[in-house]
């Protein structure tokens, strides 16, 4: 928990110990508010220095405790009495100090910090603030404008920018801990009143006043209705303008409307979330922490499209040699002038002067993927031309060749059996920009090995991703849901609402873009495409078939009509949206639209109505969840925790609503069952509006937690 150890006769030191990241938890609280209490009561220490174990300092609060009852002692009595000490308190910072842990270091007289350490308040992104002093502590030391930059983004800063502004007051290469005691021994006796940040007043200068105005203004048009970062603007005014004591005050009433929110429980469930879906298994045993990975050094990439470029650009930053290979010699002009265009970008952006292409082979043979360890293919979404592809990938690959494909929703296996490595075949369907998107769907087909499964995984964190694994089927996790939060939207618009009135809706509940900005934005052609090899449209309808009937329920063939237009998007200059030229990114409501959905309504009979916001989200979200209760029941995805992390990592899902599953349970369960009831018996034509059997099953057994639904599962099989 915390041990206590005498070094060079009059220092005392304090090692943090809660492994894996020495989290404040009650135990380790207690423990180190009595040692600290020895420490500084005891006449024969003249020094003290703090540090944690196994190279962290302290990763702050421990999160499991959150939305538990209140145990063991609290934060700011500990920091208050350290800091008023009259012996200097040293903090040896190793790893990281966060939160919690970094309060504790400002309540420290001094801080040395490894040159590797990273420090930061990252509350925020728990629906927190720092609420032990931090949000008064750090504006008194670095200034209300970096104060308020760091806290409200939760961004953490190395050790040397740390220095920079003020935060460190050395940085060491070598021994930490050892460099702190030194520190130490040297500064026994000095004044410590201007080390006492509570005792520092941050100048209010207009300018100040201007910056948090500003800040609350930046805060609120980017928080997408989150609530902690406008509260960390409001406790940083509070720091401004008040007295430390009455600062403190305001800190513990802001966290307190934050500490028990549905917000900070939705965020505090990602953390988890995020990190649960690293802990894959598969039916056969094999498991993320028995399955060893192959070593990858060299990647062949085969298409060069966006997604191809994207994927390249990523396989590159992350030091991996890449194959990149073209059919067409235009093609691979245009994708390698697009890759190093992105590179060199990235490059300045970081100050460097040299973008890392010397791992950058561009070739139009695919006889050069000899001698790579693993291939991902992101070629058309033409089953036959991956067909062929793989065949041949077979043949020129050594026999030990992960071939994996970036299809976003093509039967994985059929690729699979077409190779003579059926084992080593996995889909990594990566999402538009791939350099940028952190969400990584590893596709297991029934073939796919736990060797295989734990390469695509292990590549993706190399790549800075969120790997999921997900079992095959059309469209896989994340499209077979979108699929159905598309149709409702199409539906609503037959229905009266306009596209830009229903991306409002959806931007106000909290996602990055609006549906049809969405589609806007991707190429309505994509969908088109998709619906086209799936039969939905093109020459295998039976003639006689109803336009707004496919297969036995409702379509919508609005989008089809636009492409047919040549309104296909941003890229064209028209879709959803009007934009000033075709490659516009900038969408403006469309009065030809409007007009195109009055006359689309009249030609079949539609009479509009009035749409409420409410029913846009209802009808979008519950829609997403009631088929996330089928993907948990098929056994494509092996818990609802990874449902939700896909959608909040690849679809925009307001981070502070937690993903459609931990949203349909905060709703409650019941309600959610009871309005998909509602809407399925006004529009029985749509079958996935029908309650899916395992939600309802979840409402019998009294609306269990998210992390219990799989244990209602009836038939518990598994796809992955
Ligand atoms: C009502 C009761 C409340 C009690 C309050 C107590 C008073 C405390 C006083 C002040 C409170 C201040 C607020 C806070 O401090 S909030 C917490 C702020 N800190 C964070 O947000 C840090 C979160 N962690 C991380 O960013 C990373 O985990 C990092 C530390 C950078 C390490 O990253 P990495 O090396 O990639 O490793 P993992 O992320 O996989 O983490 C390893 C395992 O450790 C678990 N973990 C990490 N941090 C915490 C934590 N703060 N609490 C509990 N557990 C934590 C993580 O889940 C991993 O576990 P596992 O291996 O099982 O998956």
């Amino acid at each position: 928990m915390a041990r206590y150890s005498r070094t060079e006769g009059t220092i005392a030191l304090i090692t943090l110990s809660n492994p894996p990241v020495n989290a404040l938890g009650a135990a380790v609280r207690r423990t180190i508010t009595d040692i600290m209490h020895r420490a500084l009561t005891d006449g024969e220490v003249k020094a003290v220095v703090l540090c944690g174990e196994n190279g962290t300092f302290c990763a702050g609060a421990d999160i499991r405790e959150f939305g538990k009852p209140p145990s063991g002692p609290a934060l700011v009595p500990l920091i208050h009495d350290m800091e008023a000490s009259e012996k200097p308190v040293v903090a040896a910072i190793e790893g990281v100090a966060l939160g919690g842990g970094l309060e504790i270091a400002l309540g420290c007289h001094y801080r040395i910090a490894h040159a590797k350490a990273r420090l930061g308040f990252p509350e925020v992104m728990l629906g927190l603030i720092p609420g032990a002093g931090g949000s008064q502590r750090l504006p008194r030391l670095i200034g209300i404008p970096a104060a308020l930059e760091l806290i409200t983004t939760g961004r953490l800063v190395s050790a040397q920018e740390a220095l920079k502004l003020g935060i460190v007051d050395q940085v060491v290469d070598g021994n930490t801990i050892e460099t702190a005691v030194k520190f130490a021994l040297n500064v026994i006796g000095r004044p410590l009143l201007s080390r006492r940040l509570s005792e520092r007043t941050p100048a209010f200068s207009v300018d100040a006043a201007a910056v948090l105005e500003e800040g609350m203004a930046r805060v609120k048009q980017r928080a997408r209705g989150a609530f902690a970062p406008v509260v960390c603007v409001q406790a940083l005014r509070a720091a401004a303008t008040l007295p430390y004591s009455r600062g403190m005050e305001t800190e513990e009433q802001l966290i307190n409307t934050l500490i028990d929110s549905s917000q900070a429980r939705a965020l505090q469930y990602c953390f988890f979330a995020q990190r649960n879906a690293r802990k894959w298994s598969l039916p056969s045993g094999a498991r993320w922490n028995n399955s060893k990975p192959r070593a990858v050094h060299r990647v062949g990439v085969v298409g060069l499209g966006t997604m191809g470029r994207g994927i390249t650009v990523s396989l590159v930053k992350a030091g991996i040699s890449v194959v990149a290979v073209e059919m067409e010699e235009k093609q691979m002009d245009l994708g390698m002038r697009a890759v190093l265009g992105m590179l060199e970008r990235d490059a300045q952006r970081r100050g460097d002067t040299r973008p890392p292409t010397h791992l950058l082979t561009f070739t139009l043979s695919l006889q050069q993927l000899g001698n790579v360890d693993l291939v991902i293919e992101a070629v058309f979404e033409d089953m036959a031309l991956k067909k062929c592809l793989f065949t041949e990938l077979c043949n020129v690959c050594k026999p030990s060749t992960l071939l994996c494909t970036n299809t976003s929703g093509l039967d994985v296996d059929a690729l699979a059996v077409v190779t003579h490595r059926r084992s080593l075949v996995v889909g990594m369907h990566f999402f538009a920009p791939a350099n940028v998107m952190k969400l990584l769907e590893v596709v297991c087909g029934p073939h796919s090995s736990a060797e295989a499964v734990a390469t695509a995984m292990t590549l993706g964190k190399r790549l800075g991703k969120v790997g999921v694994v997900v079992g095959n089927c059309p469209g896989f996790v994340g499209n077979r849901m979108m699929k159905l939060y598309l149709d409702q939207a199409y539906f609503l618009l037959e229905e009266g609402a306009a596209p830009e009135q229903v991306d409002q809706v959806l931007e106000e509940f909290g996602f990055t873009m609006g549906i049809f900005k969405v589609s806007d934005l991707s190429g309505l052609d994509v969908g088109w495409r998709v619906r086209k090899a799936s039969g939905l449209i093109g020459p295998d309808v039976n003639p006689k078939t109803p336009s707004r009937w496919r297969q036995g329920c409702r379509y919508s063939p609005l989008p089809d009509l636009l492409c047919e237009q040549g309104h296909l998007g941003q890229k064209s200059g028209r879709g959803w949206y009007l934009y000033e030229t075709p490659g516009g990114k900038e969408p403006k409501p469309d009065p030809a639209m409007h007009r195109f959905l009055q006359e689309y309504r009249s030609r079949y009979g539609l009479t509009p109505r009035h749409v409420h916001a409410h029913e846009v989200i209802e009808r979008c979200t519950y829609a997403m969840a009631n088929e996330g209760f089928r993907i948990l029941e098929e056994g494509i995805a092996a818990r609802a925790e990874d449902i939700d992390v896909i959608y909040v990592f690849g679809y925009g899902w307001p981070r502070h609503r937690g993903g459609p599953m931990f949203h349909a349970a905060q709703v409650g369960l019941a309600t959610v069952l009871q309005r998909l009831e509602h809407y399925h018996q006004l529009h029985p034509d749509v079958p996935h509006l029908q309650p899916s059997p395992l939600l309802q099953r979840l409402v019998e057994a009294g609306s269990p937690p998210v992390h219990h639904w799989r244990e209602h599962v009836q038939h518990l099989h598994s796809y992955l």
